[in-house]
């Protein structure tokens, strides 16, 4: 199935999505990359070490699914991330690699030793940063913003320049910022911050026009999740002409997080109609492996990956998880090589017991039996506090069948 969740030429989400207002006033890019930082901002999740192997499985996993861009780590943090990287730059992989740097030459020069095709450079901006962390000026900022930007650019590196905190910066101080920047050193592309997840979707768009309008380079949006919002503020992002989001996968990284590749991916595709070669299919994949080396569990009802997404125990419509899903679901469980499923308890109904019944080979009794099957299940759902098993289910079937024999 290529594009499940397109039936009759309509796709299946809402028509709000295309309503003429909303589609006026957005600035679509032609194409967006994803820039997945797992392997750096994921790792910053308190207490997570991935070692090489883990590392390179890692970024082996996301160039397979399809992202056009990895960053493989901060090389300044220990020489384990040092020989990643570098070994991730050795594997030919189809994604671009990049490393992540201080606005210091030596990270600079680290990320010219691991081989890597670019370089996301950090600066703090932020007004609490600057304040209260680095006590630098606006000329300390941007004094050291020109050398290691011109650096890295001399040396062929692909430099996104990243002044974090972007979103709480005050506009006067970004716009002067990025003016002179774009005077003494341009880089490849700005990259909109928000470190904190405290800036709103229209606050992102608001910015992306502004940075867009005043250098003419290429933005890419990296936010957290502090407010739930970082799908949405990368997504707002895309709406106002981002070319580039940053994600991690499983929704990992400081604190809250980052924005979840997998919920990017899934959205871009079937939000927006963006159709990258991306392997949806893929993602579970990539899910359990992350989830694996890094200890942190998927929770069972989060987007894309949750175990319980295309489950349905309410009984009203359960008859649509197999014959419709479209109707039933957010997206195709197909999409992201799932599948959709029905399980007993409290809220069962009567399809809920025929489908059952079905999926374990039995045959389906008169009205009156599968009633009676209903309200035991019912009643062991509710005594338990729980779903009802197979074996449960099965236990009370035969003995429904036995009175009636
Ligand atoms: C929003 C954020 O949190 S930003 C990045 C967060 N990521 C990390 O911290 C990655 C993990 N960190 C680490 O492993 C360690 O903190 C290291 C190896 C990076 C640095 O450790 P330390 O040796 O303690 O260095 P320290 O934090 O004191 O900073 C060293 C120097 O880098 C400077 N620096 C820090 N960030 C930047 C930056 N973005 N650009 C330029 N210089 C910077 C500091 O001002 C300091 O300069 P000084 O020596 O002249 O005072
Ligand atoms: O958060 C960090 O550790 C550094 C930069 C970054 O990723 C951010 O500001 O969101």
């Amino acid at each position: 199935m290529s594009e499940p969740h397109i039936r009759d030429n309509e796709w299946w989400v809402s028509p709000y999505n295309n309503a003429p207002d909303v589609v006026a006033a957005r600035q679509l890019p032609a194409k967006v990359e994803i820039h997945d930082a797992t392997l750096r901002d994921g790792e910053q999740t308190p207490g997570i070490v991935m070692d090489v192997a883990d590392k390179v499985a890692i970024a082996e996993k996301l160039a397979e699914v399809g992202v056009e861009r990895i960053e493989a780590g901060m090389p300044a943090v220990s020489e384990m991330d040092f020989t990643a990287i570098k070994e991730i730059s050795r594997l030919g992989l189809k994604s671009k690699i990049f490393s992540f740097a201080r606005a210091v030459t030596v990270d600079i020069d680290k990320a010219l030793d691991c081989g890597c095709h670019g370089v996301i450079i950090e600066i703090p901006i932020g007004y609490p940063k600057l304040k209260y962390q680095f006590k630098w000026t606006w000329e300390d900022v941007l004094r050291k913003s020109v050398e290691v930007v011109n650096y890295a650019k001399k040396r062929g590196l692909y430099a996104v320049y990243f002044p974090y905190d972007t979103t709480r910066a005050r506009p006067e101080d970004l716009e002067n910022l990025l003016t002179r920047l774009m005077q003494e050193a341009p880089p490849d592309s700005i990259g909109i911050v928000d470190t904190m997840g405290c800036a709103l979707p229209e606050a992102i768009k608001h910015m992306v026009r502004r940075v867009k309008q005043l250098t003419s380079l290429p933005v890419e949006v990296h936010t957290h999740n502090d407010f739930g919002m970082a799908v949405a503020t990368e997504l707002a992002g895309v709406e106002a002409g981002a070319s580039c989001i940053h994600s991690c996968a499983n929704g990992l990284g400081e604190r809250t997080g980052n924005a979840a590749l997998e919920e990017l991916m899934v959205a871009l595709h079937v939000l927006y109609g963006y159709d990258e070669q991306y392997r949806l299919d893929k993602l579970p994949e990539l899910g359990a492996l992350v989830s694996r080396i890094t200890g942190v569990p998927i929770a069972a009802n989060k987007p894309i990956l949750g175990s319980k997404n295309f489950t349905r125990e309410s009984g009203i419509g359960v008859d649509l998880v197999v014959r419709e899903p479209l109707a039933m679901f957010g997206t195709h469980p197909a999409l992201t090589g799932r599948a959709g499923d029905v399980v007993l308890g409290k809220k069962s109904g009567k399809a809920s017991i025929t489908y059952t019944l079905e999926k374990l080979g039995l045959p389906i009794p008169e009205d009156g039996l599968v009633n009676e099957m209903l309200k035991q299940v019912k009643d062991k759902g509710i005594a338990k506090r729980g779903l009802v098993s197979d074996e449960e289910f099965l236990a009370i079937a035969r003995d429904v069948m036995a009175v009636k024999a």
